[in-house]
């Protein structure tokens, strides 16, 4: 009974932090750098502005001198690794890192090559500040192991890739995310689990990289909370895509809906929806 209401306690914190961070993303409007794949561009970005965030697609080498200082957070991710893009990537993690500020990676696919695993081992040694994919990509880069690969896609379960979350975030200093069925968010000590999402949003290409540049924009607005920004942020996109499936057909409508519902979601759906977790 006692550890039911402290449970019930806890939950409300979360609820109450996860609409916090969403209120201050959305009056603060922090500029989130993103060096991204291809595929996810739009959906990154309008999912960031959906959240209230100010998304900049600048990836070109010569350009991140100038341009990653004025940004508030950076969010890498592999998806369409190509040798020219690495250099950009590799310089944008390491000045964020020097100046303090907060960066995600999104090690996409990190076990379908061995130029794919090495560049991302060489990202998490300029220190991320989370690192968040689904469960077959955080087994391999905690293993540091190439191996069968379904490609973009999980083809494990996030409670799969717990105990490598954990040891990734010991290895590294990360916050890591797995993100599935239940997100799992560790800093190697903690660990809580996001009940929140739909199934269908494995059915929508580049919703995971959509998440992690919401993680961005949750982290760019309170960088010392970053374990707190990320499940909250994580949760966000599940209530979000909750509110949008009421409303969906299918996939495409989805996509659609999840973004007005991100851009609509009031206090009330957030502190009845959020659903956090000890695990
Ligand atoms: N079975 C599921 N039920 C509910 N939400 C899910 C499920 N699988 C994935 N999600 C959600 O979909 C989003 C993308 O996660 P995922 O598909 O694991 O990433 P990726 O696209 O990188 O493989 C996350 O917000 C996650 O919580
Ligand atoms: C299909 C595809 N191919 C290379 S990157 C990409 C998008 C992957 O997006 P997500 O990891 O969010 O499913
Ligand atoms: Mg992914």
């Amino acid at each position: 009974m006692e550890e039911e209401r402290a449970n019930e306690e806890q939950e409300n914190q979360w609820q109450q932090k996860a609409w916090k961070f969403l209120t201050t993303v959305r009056e603060k409007s922090p500029l989130i750098q993103c060096i991204t794949n291809f595929v996810s561009m739009d959906l990154m970005a309008n999912t960031l502005l959906a959240a209230g965030a100010s998304p900049a697609m600048i990836h070109s080498l010569q350009e991140i001198p100038d341009f990653t200082p004025h940004t508030h957070s950076l969010c890498i991710n592999i998806g369409t690794l190509s040798p020219d893009w690495l250099p950009s990537m590799k310089s944008a993690a390491a000045l964020a890192t020097q100046l303090g500020k907060p960066w995600v990676l999104d090690p996409v696919a990190v076990s379908a090559s061995d130029f794919r695993l090495k560049a991302c081992l060489e990202l998490v040694h300029l220190k991320p500040t989370v690192i968040r994919g689904n469960a077959s990509e955080i087994l391999a880069l905690s293993n540091a192991s190439k191996g069968p690969s379904k490609g973009v896609d999980s083809s494990h379960g996030s409670l799969d890739a717990v105990e490598a979350a954990k040891s990734l975030a010991q290895a590294s200093n990360a916050i890591v995310a797995v993100s599935g069925a239940v997100d799992i968010i560790t800093d190697g000590q903690r660990i809580v689990g996001v009940h929140n999402g739909v199934a269908m949003l494995q059915r929508i290409t580049a919703t995971g990289c959509a998440v992690t540049a919401l993680i961005a924009a949750f982290v760019a607005v309170d960088p010392l909370h970053a374990f707190e920004a990320t499940a909250s942020a994580l949760s966000i996109f599940g209530v979000a895509s909750e509110i949008g499936m009421g409303m969906a057909k299918g996939p495409a409508s989805l996509r659609m809906h999840l973004i007005d519902s991100l851009h609509g979601l009031d206090q009330a759906a957030v502190l009845c929806c959020v659903k956090i977790t000890n695990m």
